[in-house]
C-alpha cells in the first residue's frame, strides 16, 4: 500500500519534517499524500508546503479522518491535548504512529480503543536518511502494521524492533544520542581553535575524524575497544589523551548521560498517565 498510503502529521516540527523528508526523498509517498497539521505557526506550515509541496489542509478533521496513518509528532506534554482534540476524527481501519518520547502505546490505547498504535523513536539524522529508529507495537498492532511502520522509518534510515520496555533506553541512547555526538564535536573543534587552528580547519578535521571513526566501526565490524587499542600506542599521544578523558570520568559520564535521558523518558511517561 506504501505508494498510496495517506499520512496526516499532527505536529509540524523538526521530527515531522525529518520523517516527511525521508518519505518524499525515498519516493515512499507522494507529496499530495502527506497532510500536515500544526497548533500555531502558520508560517511554519507555509514554509514546509513551499519546501516540500505537502498539503496543508483547510479541513483538519477531514485530513485526520482520511489518513491511513496518523502520526503524532508533538512534544510529549502536548500529547494529551492533541489526543483530546483529534481522537473524534480517528477511526477503526486507521493506524497511529507516535514518535513522542516516553508516551506508551497503552496511553494512546486508553483513548483510541482498538486502534493499532506503533511507538517509534527515530532521531534527527532522519533528515538526511540516517536515523537509527526503534519501533514497537501496542496491543492492537499486527505484524503487518509493524511491517508498514518499518517501511516508513526505513525511508529515513535503519529500523530495529524492540520490546516496549526498552523504548526509554532507546530514547536515552539513540533518540538523544546525536546531541551527545554534537557536544563531542563542539569540544574537539574548540580544542583545535584554542590551540591555534583556524575554525575551518578545526571543523574539517573534527568532522572527518567522526566520519572516519563511524565508518571504521561500521565497515570493519570490530569492537570499539579494539579499534581504540589500535590507535593507542604505549606511551604515545593517544594514551596521554585517553588518560585525561579517563581521569575526567568521560566513559562514566556518557553512561550516566544515557541513564539520565532514559530516566527522563520514564518520568515523562508517569507525567502523562492521567486521562486527557
Ligand atoms: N527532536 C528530536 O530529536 C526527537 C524528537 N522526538 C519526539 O518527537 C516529538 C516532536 O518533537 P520535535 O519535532 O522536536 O518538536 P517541535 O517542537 O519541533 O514540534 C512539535 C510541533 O507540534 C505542534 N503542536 C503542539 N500541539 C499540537 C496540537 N495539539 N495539534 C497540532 N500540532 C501541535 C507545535 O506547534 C510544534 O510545531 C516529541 O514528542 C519528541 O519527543 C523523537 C525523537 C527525536
Ligand atoms: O529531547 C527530547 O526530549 C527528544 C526525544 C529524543 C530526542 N529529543
Amino acid at each position: 500500500m506504501s505508494q498510496q498510503e495517506r499520512f496526516c502529521f499532527i505536529g509540524a516540527g523538526s521530527m515531522a519534517e525529518a520523517i516527511l523528508c525521508g518519505l518524499l526523498h525515498s519516493s515512499h509517498t507522494p507529496a499530495e499524500n502527506i497532510h500536515l497539521i500544526n497548533r500555531q505557526s502558520k508560517e511554519r506550515l507555509w514554509h514546509l508546503q513551499k519546501c516540500y509541496n505537502v498539503v496543508i489542509p483547510e479541513d483538519k478533521e477531514q485530513a485526520v479522518t482520511n489518513a491511513d496513518t496518523v502520526v503524532f509528532a508533538v512534544k510529549p506534554k502536548d500529547i494529551p491535548q492533541a489526543l483530546q482534540l483529534w481522537r473524534p476524527s480517528i477511526h477503526k481501519g486507521q493506524k497511529v504512529i507516535s514518535v513522542a518520547a516516553g508516551i506508551s502505546t497503552s496511553f494512546f490505547e486508553q483513548h483510541l480503543p482498538e486502534i493499532p498504535v506503533i511507538r517509534a523513536m527515530p532521531n534527527t539524522s532522519g533528515t538526511i536518511g540516517r536515523s537509527a529508529t526503534a519501533i514497537c507495537g501496542g496491543t492492537h498492532a499486527t505484524p503487518e502494521d509493524l511491517e508498514a511502520a518499518r517501511d516508513v522509518f526505513s525511508a529515513i534510515g535503519s529500523v530495529v524492533q524492540v520490546e516496549e520496555k526498552d523504548m526509554d533506553t532507546v530514547t536515552g541512547l539513540s533518540g538523544s544520542g546525536p546531541a551527545y555526538i554534537y557536544y563531542l564535536a563542539e569540544a574537539l573543534e574548540q580544542a583545535g581553535v584554542t590551540a591555534g587552528l583556524t575554525h575551518q580547519v578545526a571543523r574539517h578535521l573534527t568532522l572527518q575524524t567522526l566520519l572516519g571513526a563511524a565508518h571504521m566501526l561500521l565497515e570493519t565490524g570490530e569492537d570499539p575497544a579494539e579499534l581504540r587499542r589500535k590507535v593507542t600506542s604505549p606511551g604515545g599521544t593517544t594514551m596521554a589523551g585517553i588518560n585525561t578523558l579517563a581521569n575526567h570520568g568521560f566513559h562514566k559520564a556518557l553512561i550516566e548521560a544515557v541513564h539520565s535521558a532514559k530516566q527522563r523518558s520514564e518520568e515523562l511517561a508517569h507525567h502523562f498517565t492521567d486521562t486527557p
